[in-house]
C-alpha cells in the first residue's frame, strides 16, 4: 500500500468476528414505525383505515416526524440494514424531511411520497393533480440533495387508493424522471376482492392496471404478490419488475403464503422486506427467518394437499404436470362403473391399491420440493435485493469494483446466543442468522463510510 502511496490503516478482525454484506430492506413504511409491534389484530383493509392512515397523517407534525424518522433510521442501521426502499406518507413536507434525514444519516435509500386519490377519508387523500404535482416536487427535492445514496421513488400506494388516471399520471412521471417505482400488488384476498369490485373490466387484477399505466418497469419493486397468477408472474418477469417478499406481514394479512421458488422459476427477481409496521420487526434477520419458515409452510401445504386429495384428483394429477396421460389411468372412486368393473372385488382392490400408490407418489413428490434455508434467505436479503434494484454490480456482495456496504458481526458476546469450540465459522454465521440481533452488529459501513461503531 505504501508503494502505491496510499495511507491505509489495516485492522485485523478479532477471532469470532466476521464481515458480511449489509442487508437490503426492499419494503418498509417509515411513518408506521411508531406503532411497530402493536396493531396486529385486523385484516389489511381494516388495519389501514383503523391504524395506518391516522398515524401516517400525524407526520404533518414535522417535529414528531423528525423524531420518529431519526429513530427509525438509527434502528435500521443498528440492525445491519444498509439499503432501504421506503414509503413516506401522503404529505410532501414530511416526506421531504424523511429524505433529508436519510441523506444526513448516510443510509442508502429509495424513498417515495405516497399517492392516494380515492377510498380514504378526506384527511388522508389528495386530488389527482395534487398527487402528481407533489410527486414531481418530491423528485426534484431529492435530486437537489445531489446524493449518490438517496433516490426518489414514484409511489402509488396500491390499486384501491389510486384511480386509473392517477396510476397513468404516475407511470408518465416515472418515465419522464427516470425513477424507480414501488407499490403493493396482489397482497391478500381482501385486496383482490376490493379491486374486483372496483375493476371488473380487468377481472380485478392489480397487474393489469399497473401494466396499463406503464408502472411495471425494470425499476419497479412490488410488495407481496402472493396471489399472482402464473401469467402475471411471467408478465413481471418480462418487464423486469421485482417482488419484495415480506413474509412476516404475509402471516398477518396475506391468506396464502408466497411461493418464492415459483417466482424465481418464472424469472421474477425477488428480495426481502420487513414491511414495518405490517411486519412487526424492523430487523432483516427476522425477515430472513420468516422467509425460511414460510417456505417450509409452502412445502407442508403441498404435502397436505397431496395427502388429502381424493383419488379422483390424484388420478387426474397422475396424468402428469404436462397434462399427458399416465400409463394406467385409475377410475375415480365412486365414478361410473365401467364394463365388467366394480362388481369384481378383485378389480376394486386393484384400483384401491393403484390409488394408494399414486397418493404415496404425490406425497413423496411434494415432500421432495426444495425449501429455502438460511443461506438462501441471506442471499435474498443481500444479492436478491441488489438485483431487484438494479444494484447487482454496486452492492449485495463483496467483489472488486463494488461499493463497500458491510457489517461486522461479533459472535463472541455470549448474547443472544452461545458459541462453542466445536463451532466452525459457518456455524457461527448460521447462529447469527437464526439467533442473532442488533447486539451482534458491531459496525456498519455504507459506501465505504463508517456509519456505526458499537
Ligand atoms: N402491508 C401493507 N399493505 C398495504 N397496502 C396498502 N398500504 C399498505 C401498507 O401500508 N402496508
Amino acid at each position: 500500500m505504501k508503494k502505491l502511496g496510499l495511507q491505509i490503516t489495516v485492522h485485523n478482525i478479532p477471532e469470532g468476528r466476521f464481515m458480511c454484506p449489509g442487508f437490503i430492506d426492499l419494503h418498509i413504511h417509515a411513518p408506521q414505525y411508531s406503532y411497530t409491534g402493536t396493531a396486529t389484530d385486523r385484516p389489511l383493509m381494516d388495519w389501514l383505515d383503523h391504524y395506518t392512515f391516522p398515524r401516517e397523517a400525524q407526520m404533518q407534525d414535522l417535529k414528531e416526524a423528525k423524531a420518529q424518522y431519526s429513530q427509525l433510521v438509527q434502528r435500521l442501521i443498528s440492525n445491519g440494514t444498509t439499503t432501504a426502499v421506503m414509503f413516506g406518507s401522503l404529505h410532501l413536507e414530511p416526506t421531504m424531511l424523511l429524505a433529508d434525514t436519510l441523506h444526513q444519516a448516510g443510509l442508502r435509500a429509495y424513498v417515495g411520497k405516497v399517492c392516494m386519490d380515492r377510498n380514504s377519508k378526506d384527511y388522508y387523500q389528495h386530488s389527482l393533480e395534487q398527487n402528481l404535482a407533489d410527486t414531481e416536487a418530491f423528485v426534484r427535492h431529492v435530486r437537489s440533495l445531489k446524493s449518490t445514496l438517496v433516490h426518489p421513488v414514484v409511489t402509488p400506494r396500491f390499486v384501491p387508493s389510486c384511480s386509473p388516471s392517477l396510476l397513468q399520471g404516475l407511470g408518465r412521471l416515472a418515465q419522464e424522471h427516470d425513477c424507480h417505482v414501488q407499490s403493493h400488488i396482489s397482497e391478500s384476498l381482501d385486496n383482490d376482492a376490493f379491486v374486483h369490485a372496483l375493476h371488473p373490466e380487468v377481472n380485478g387484477r392489480d397487474a393489469r392496471l399497473y401494466e396499463q399505466a406503464g408502472l411495471l418497469t425494470q425499476r419497479t419493486v412490488m410488495a407481496h404478490g402472493v396471489t399472482l397468477t402464473t401469467s402475471e408472474l411471467r408478465l413481471l418477469a418480462d418487464r423486469g419488475t421485482a417482488i419484495a417478499h415480506c413474509p412476516l406481514s404475509n402471516f398477518y394479512f396475506a391468506d396464502v403464503p408466497l411461493d418464492v421458488q415459483r417466482c424465481l422459476k418464472a424469472g421474477v427477481k425477488v428480495g426481502l422486506g420487513t414491511d414495518v409496521a405490517g411486519g412487526y420487526s424492523p430487523s432483516m434477520l427476522s425477515a430472513m427467518r420468516s422467509a425460511v419458515i414460510t417456505s417450509k409452510a409452502v412445502r407442508m401445504m403441498h404435502i397436505d394437499a397431496a395427502r388429502r386429495a381424493p383419488a379422483s384428483c390424484l388420478s387426474a394429477s397422475a396424468a402428469g404436470n404436462d397434462g399427458s396421460a399416465s400409463s394406467e389411468p385409475v377410475p375415480a372412486a365412486g365414478s361410473e362403473h365401467h364394463e365388467g368393473s366394480a362388481s369384481s372385488p378383485a378389480l376394486a382392490h386393484q384400483r384401491e391399491h393403484a390409488a394408494a400408490q399414486q397418493q404415496r407418489s404425490a406425497v413423496e413428490e411434494a415432500a421432495a420440493r426444495g425449501t429455502l434455508g438460511y443461506k438462501e434467505a441471506f442471499w435474498l436479503a443481500t444479492m436478491g435485493g441488489a438485483h431487484a434494484l438494479g444494484l447487482q454490480d454496486t452492492v449485495g456482495s463483496f467483489r472488486v469494483g463494488k461499493e463497500f456496504d458491510a457489517i461486522m458481526v461479533d459472535t463472541e458476546l455470549r448474547e443472544p446466543f452461545d458459541v462453542f469450540s466445536t463451532d466452525s465459522l459457518l456455524d457461527r454465521f448460521e447462529k447469527f442468522v437464526n439467533l442473532g440481533d442488533d447486539r451482534n452488529v458491531r459496525a456498519v459501513w455504507i459506501q465505504g463510510g463508517l456509519v456505526i461503531w458499537k
